[in-house]
């Protein structure tokens, strides 16, 4: 298998040659940097059409919703990013991220995947250790020291607010964690890879508010050197911890914009009918 991370550049010198107009992030001045953007993206299970229009670009160190009534398409979207519909579904068009269209056959799926994560809705540690979890992954495709390993299991049970809670149970099995612990240690996991790109279904659907307001500032916390794209249905969530948010329905991006203004004076009326629960 080729090293396809050998030849990704920078993000900083990517401007797409051909940039999707209709949904460029609002930019306010110049010195936004793009991690990854979507071009004529259409997705089809089987003759279904549950994906088009899906042109997006997504802002580095920026936190981006995507909101939308259930079926509108929006895990569809996040999943095809990180090529995770290979198999299922038909996706055609391109998603490039540092200069490359990772849609494209000849892309080393796994290595690109070490650049942009993806954590699902329910938690799901390995039945291993809390120390193994993290360590797993990385020891099938490398060679790392003790040393290294226990550096990283530390860093990342840090980065996502659960050291404190369990350094001294690294030997446990992670199956004995809550639900919101078992969450912030597969945050930890995906995070052991290095990844420029976070995307989280859903991730704190199955959370208490407790867990759940916990989880939020671990992920604010987290864009300081992550881009994140987070599929949720909780508006105010949506609100409260997004940079920008896209507004999806029956597949299609119905408007994308600061997260401010599609909650305070969305452009669409579908949209302000969606978040004024009108529908959904
Ligand atoms: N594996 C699949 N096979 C066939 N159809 C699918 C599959 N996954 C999704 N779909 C269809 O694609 C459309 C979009 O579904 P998707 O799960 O992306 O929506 P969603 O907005 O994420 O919904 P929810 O909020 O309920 O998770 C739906 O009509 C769904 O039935």
């Amino acid at each position: 298998m080729t090293d396809k991370s050998q030849e990704l550049k920078p993000v900083s010198d990517f401007i797409p040659e051909k940039a999707p107009e209709r949904y460029i992030i609002p930019m306010e001045d110049d010195k936004h940097e793009i991690a990854l953007s979507t071009e004529d993206l259409q997705v089809s299970y089987g003759d279904k059409l549950s994906l088009s229009e899906g042109d997006l670009r997504f802002e580095r160190y920026k936190i981006t919703s995507l909101i939308g009534a259930s079926g509108s398409g929006k895990s569809t979207f996040l999943r095809s990013l990180n090529r995770m519909n290979d198999g299922v579904a038909n996706v055609t068009g391109h998603i490039w991220y540092r200069g490359l269209d990772i849609n494209s056959q000849d892309i080393d799926v796994y290595e690109m995947r070490r650049h942009i994560g993806m954590v699902f809705q329910r938690p799901n540690p390995f039945a291993k250790s809390i120390y193994d979890n993290i360590t797993f992954p990385l020891t099938r495709r490398g060679k790392y020291t003790k040393a290294e390993l226990d550096e990283i299991v530390e860093t990342t049970l840090k980065q996502a607010a659960l050291w404190d809670q369990v350094k001294d149970d690294l030997n446990k099995s992670a199956l004995s964690l809550s639900g919101g612990q078992a969450q912030r240690l597969v945050i930890a996991r995906a995070l052991a890879l290095k990844p420029d790109i976070l995307l989280l279904d859903e991730p704190s659907s199955a959370l208490d508010p407790i867990s759940s307001a916990k989880f939020e500032d671990t992920l604010l916390e987290l864009k300081k050197d992550y881009t994140i794209i987070i599929v949720t249905h909780n508006m105010q969530q949506a609100a409260r911890i997004s940079d920008y948010t896209a507004f999806m329905h029956q597949g299609k991006v119905i408007e994308y914009d600061l997260t401010r203004k599609i909650f305070t004076r969305p452009k669409v009326e579908l949209t302000n009918d969606y978040i004024s629960g009108n529908f959904g």
